[in-house]
């Protein structure tokens, strides 16, 4: 274990994701165990850039395990893909003696931090906090189990008031370029239909599993969106099918940032909890420019560009158990 770093600094990235803290909470304790000193980097690399630095112990991060949202907020930062933003950055770390950095965030969060350690030789370590779950490296984001959920518990309630006046809805859920959300509720809510980043769907498809759907006569029905599908957004979508089946009664709703937030699962608390400790472990084995992550269950160390282009990939089983069961 290196006795080089002393002190290291947290920051979380990009979409805030439910488990977070749970991330957090792991990082600053695991830090306190080995007796290094931490700092809490506010708003994301904004407040790397800005110096926003907290010293953090192990009672900064009490009870904070259970709550949705970021305690060190999140921002999306534009002057940290400059080079100049990123040598203010580097400066910040100096000035407060940081000699490893611990990012929490997504796709856009790890690949701003790999450029930064190309750049200044920063040792940097990634937790995937993300709900969109669209990192290579890990068989799950923190957040993604969480929204998932969210997501399933408001789609059963528009079920409800669906099946009450027989009608079909498009619920439009998050996932700027990755359907995992999608797919995988459209399974556990009984979707008629999805439609994803992932495919080329054209809306003959749509249509023609949309006529299915009418033909058994099923007291509602309802297509999952992925917000960052080729068709189009869900309205669009929706007036497109009214058009065509002026007979249905079409509805849309979009679920949006409420599927950011709300306590984390146990699921979500573990793998943050696990995550943390397996970070900051890493970087005082020498880890570096990589994220931690669980794939079958075994803690793995992935490089951060792999994480990224790589991209987790959907598993074409779940259109086809979508497709059967929505017979
Ligand atoms: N090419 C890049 N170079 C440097 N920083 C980047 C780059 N891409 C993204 N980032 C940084 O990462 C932040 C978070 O990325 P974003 O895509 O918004 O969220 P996420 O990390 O959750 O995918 C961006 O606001 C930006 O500061
Ligand atoms: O909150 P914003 O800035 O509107 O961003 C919305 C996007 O953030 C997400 O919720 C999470 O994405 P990131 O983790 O990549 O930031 C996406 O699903 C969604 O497209
Ligand atoms: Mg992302």
């Amino acid at each position: 274990m290196s006795k080089a770093i002393k002190t290291l600094a947290v920051l979380t990235s990009g979409g805030d994701a439910p488990g977070m803290n749970a991330a957090i909470r792991a990082v600053v304790r695991t830090a306190v165990f080995y007796e290094k000193r931490i700092f809490g980097i506010k708003r994301g690399y904004d407040g790397l850039i800005e110096g926003d630095f907290e010293e953090l112990n192990s009672k900064s991060v009490k009870n904070i395990l259970n709550l949705g949202g970021t305690i060190l907020k999140s921002a999306r930062s534009e002057e940290f893909k400059t080079e100049a933003g990123q040598m203010k950055a580097y400066e910040q770390l100096q000035k407060h003696g940081v000699d490893g950095l611990i990012v929490i965030g997504g796709n856009g969060t790890f690949t701003g931090a790999h450029r930064f350690f190309e750049a200044h030789g920063v040792p940097v370590i990634g937790i995937p906090g993300t709900i969109d779950n669209d990192l290579f490296g890990t068989d799950y984001t923190i957040g993604y189990d969480t929204a998932t959920n969210t997501v399933v518990d408001c789609i059963d309630k528009i079920r409800d008031t669906a099946s009450s006046h027989n009608r079909l809805f498009f619920v439009e859920v998050m996932g700027r370029d990755s359907g995992f959300i999608a797919m995988n509720t459209a399974v556990a809510i009984g979707a008629l239909d999805v439609i994803l980043p992932e495919q080329n769907k054209s809306y003959e498809d749509l249509f023609v599993e949309i006529e299915k759907g009418a033909s058994n006569k099923k007291t509602s029905n309802i297509v999952v969106v992925a917000e960052g599908n080729k068709l189009g957004d869900s309205f669009s979508i929706a007036n497109k099918v009214r058009e065509h089946f002026p007979q249905l009664d079409t509805k849309v709703t979009i679920l949006g940032h409420l599927q950011r937030g709300g306590a984390p699962s146990c699921f979500d608390r573990v793998t943050a909890s696990k995550l943390g400790v397996a970070a900051v472990e890493g970087l005082l084995n020498g880890r570096f420019d990589v994220m931690a992550g669980m794939v079958d269950e075994e803690l793995t160390y992935t490089f951060l560009q792999q994480a990224v282009m790589n991209k987790a990939q959907l598993d074409p089983e779940m259109l086809r158990i979508s497709k059967i069961l929505a017979i």
